[in-house]
C-alpha cells in the first residue's frame, strides 16, 4: 500500500497520537531520500522490531557546508515512495525546510566529543546539523526504535550519544553497510560518479580490506595499517580526505590495535569531485 505522506509537524503529531491510541510501537528510519538497498534494509529491519515503520525524507540544509552539494543533492520522491511501500513503510514524513526551521528557530544540538575529528573536522558544522534534525525527529515521533546505517559510522555514534544524553528513549540500532557486488558501499552520492570515477571508487573498500589483511598477518601498528589503505587510494588516483583507525565505541584515535580491541578503520576520499566515505571493523 502507498505510504501516508505527512508534510507538517501537526500532521506528524496527529499521526503519532493515533498510533499511540492503538497501542502500536513505531520504528523510525530518517533519510535524505534517493533511496537504495541500504535504506531498504533499515526499513525492513524496522518492520521486524516494531509494529509500524515510518521514514523521513528530508535533505536537511543545516548539515551542509556552504560549498557542499545541498542544491544538487539527488531527489526522486515518487521512486522513493514506491521503495518505501515495498519495504513496508506506513508513513513518510517529507517536510519543507520551513517546517523544521520556521522563522524564530534557534535551537541547535552539539555532541561535543564523538563529533571531533574525521567528518566532524572535514565538514565543520555537519554533525551539529545532523544532531539537531535527528533530535527534532526523535522528539516528534518518539519511536521505540530508530535505525541508522554503519556506513555513516561517526554519525551513528553522534546519534547514540544524543539519544542517551537527552533521554530521548529510542533504541538506536546500527545496521551493517549494504554494498554493491564489487564491494562499493551503497550511497545516494554514488549517482554523481562517472563510469571511470565509479571504477576508481572501489579503492575505498579495497584499501580497508588491505588494512584488515595486514592486521590479520600480525601488524598492529595503526600507522602501517593506514599506509596500506592509503596505497590503494593513491593507486586509484583518489584524493584522500582522511584515513584513520579509531576505537569503535569512543572513536578515540589508536596507535596500535591491541588484542581483543574493537577498532574501526574510517576512510573519506574524493573520486573526481565526489566525496565518499567507508569504514569497516579491524579485529584486534
Ligand atoms: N550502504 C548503506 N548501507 C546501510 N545503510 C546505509 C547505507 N547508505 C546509507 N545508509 C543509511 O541510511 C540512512 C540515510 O542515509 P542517507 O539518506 O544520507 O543516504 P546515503 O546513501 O548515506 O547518502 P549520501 O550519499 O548522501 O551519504 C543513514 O542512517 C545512513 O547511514
Ligand atoms: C540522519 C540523517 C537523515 C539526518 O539528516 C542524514 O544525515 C542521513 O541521511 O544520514
Ligand atoms: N549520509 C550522511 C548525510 C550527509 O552526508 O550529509
Amino acid at each position: 500500500m502507498a505510504p501516508h505522506v505527512l508534510r507538517t509537524v501537526a500532521e506528524v503529531k496527529a499521526w503519532v497520537a493515533s498510533l499511540q491510541k492503538e497501542g502500536k510501537t513505531l520504528a523510525l528510519v530518517p533519510t535524505m531520500g534517493f533511496l537504495h538497498e541500504g535504506h531498504v534494509s533499515l526499513m525492513r529491519e524496522g518492520g521486524r522490531r516494531a509494529d509500524v515503520v515510518a521514514a523521513s525524507i528530508f535533505v536537511n540544509p543545516t548539515q551542509f557546508g556552504p560549498r557542499e552539494d545541498l542544491a544538487r543533492y539527488p531527489r526522486d520522491f515518487e521512486g522513493d515512495l514506491a521503495k518505501c511501500a515495498s519495504a513496508g513503510v506506513t508513513a513518510v514524513f517529507a517536510p519543507e525546510p520551513a517546517a523544521m526551521y520556521p522563522p524564530g528557530y534557534q535551537t541547535y544540538v552539539d555532541v561535543t566529543e564523538v563529533s571531533q575529528g574525521l567528518c566532524g573536522e572535514r565538514r565543520p558544522g555537519h554533525f551539529r546539523g545532523v544532531a539537531t534534525i535527528v533530535t527534532q525527529l526523535l522528539a516528534l515521533f518518539r519511536p521505540a526504535v530508530a535505525l541508522f546505517g554503519e556506513k555513516d559510522y561517526q554519525q551513528l555514534q553522534v546519534i547514540k550519544t544524543l539519544n542517551r544524553d537527552l533521554h530521548l528513549g529510542a533504541d538506536i540500532v546500527g545496521m551493517p553497510t549494504i554494498r554493491e557486488a564489487d564491494g562499493l558501499a551503497m550511497s545516494s552520492r554514488n549517482a554523481y560518479l562517472s563510469v571511470d570515477e565509479r571504477r576508481r571508487a572501489l579503492a575505498l573498500s579495497k584499501g580497508i580490506r588491505a588494512a584488515q589483511d595486514l592486521l590479520a598477518s600480525g601488524t598492529r601498528d595503526t600507522g602501517a595499517l593506514v599506509e596500506a589503505a592509503r596505497r590503494e587510494l593513491q593507486a586509484a588516483d583518489l584524493r584522500e580526505d582522511y584515513v584513520e583507525v579509531r576505537d569503535a565505541g569512543t572513536l578515540s584515535p589508536l596507535v596500535t590495535v591491541a588484542p581483543g580491541q574493537t577498532a574501526r578503520m574510517l576512510v573519506a576520499a574524493f573520486s573526481g569531485t565526489t566525496r565518499l566515505i567507508d569504514n569497516m571493523p579491524l579485529a584486534g
